[in-house]
């Protein structure tokens, strides 16, 4: 929802739904009391807004916290409904164990991102034991921003995730559209963010439509 009318967000939402959105990703850049800055250079939304959001839609709210501290936010979103909460690796290697235990005990998803420049072995710890992670997110962009130009290099990380373990959700996420959805999906990406392909295209729909078929073609869709 990142390439969204934040000032119309409800509408914007139902909008997505009607033409056929399984989920809503919500791009959460938050970060507050950061002495050394933020995770990513932008601002956006937060758990206020989510539970404003959740008043109007019964969709699944895919909240992706791009943000130094998640363990911090986990029952704002809980309570504000958020449905998934997806953090970042690269700041939960030291506690994922308690965000995700946190996350499920506040009825919420637990999902894990990694940025363009993270390795994949870092998230397989996360995918073992009696309490994994139920997706992982692949950046296929620098967080911060919509917009941004597909990175297909990242398809290796889709592969070697599909080859481990074949029944992950893996969910990709930047430059997702008509020109690289057959990539995404040929690799393995079975949960496809789409913001400014589908924001930006004349009809939502169609675009939306095609992203689901490509993946239904290579595999089931999450
Ligand atoms: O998390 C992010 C950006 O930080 C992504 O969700 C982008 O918002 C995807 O936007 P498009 O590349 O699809 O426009």
């Amino acid at each position: 929802m990142l390439s969204s009318d934040f000032a119309n967000l409800a509408s914007e939402a139902e909008r997505m739904v009607s033409f056929g959105a399984d989920w809503l990703h919500m791009d959460i850049m938050i970060d507050v009391n950061m002495q050394d800055g933020h995770f990513v250079p932008n601002l956006t939304i937060g758990a206020p807004v989510i539970e404003s959001l959740r008043k109007h839609t019964k969709a699944y709210l895919d909240c992706h916290l791009m943000v130094t501290n998640p363990l911090d936010y986990v029952d704002q979103f809980g309570k504000a409904g958020a449905s998934g909460f997806t953090f970042h690796v690269e700041v939960s290697k030291d506690n994922w164990q308690e965000l995700v235990k946190k996350i499920k005990s506040n009825g919420m998803r637990p999902g894990v991102a990694l940025k363009p420049g993270t390795p994949i072995e870092e998230v397989f710890p996360l995918l073992e034991g009696e309490n994994p992670v139920e997706m992982v997110l692949v950046m296929t962009v620098e967080p911060g921003f919509g917009g941004q130009k597909f990175m297909p290099d990242m398809m290796n990380k889709v592969r070697t995730l599909r080859e481990k373990y074949p029944t992950l959700d893996i969910e990709v996420d930047g430059g997702l559209g008509p020109s690289t959805i057959d990539t995404a999906a040929a690799a393995g990406a079975n949960c496809i963010v789409a913001g400014s392909s589908v924001f930006g295209a004349p009809e939502s729909a169609q675009v939306i439509s095609l992203l689901r078929t490509s993946v239904n073609k290579a595999q089931k869709t999450c």
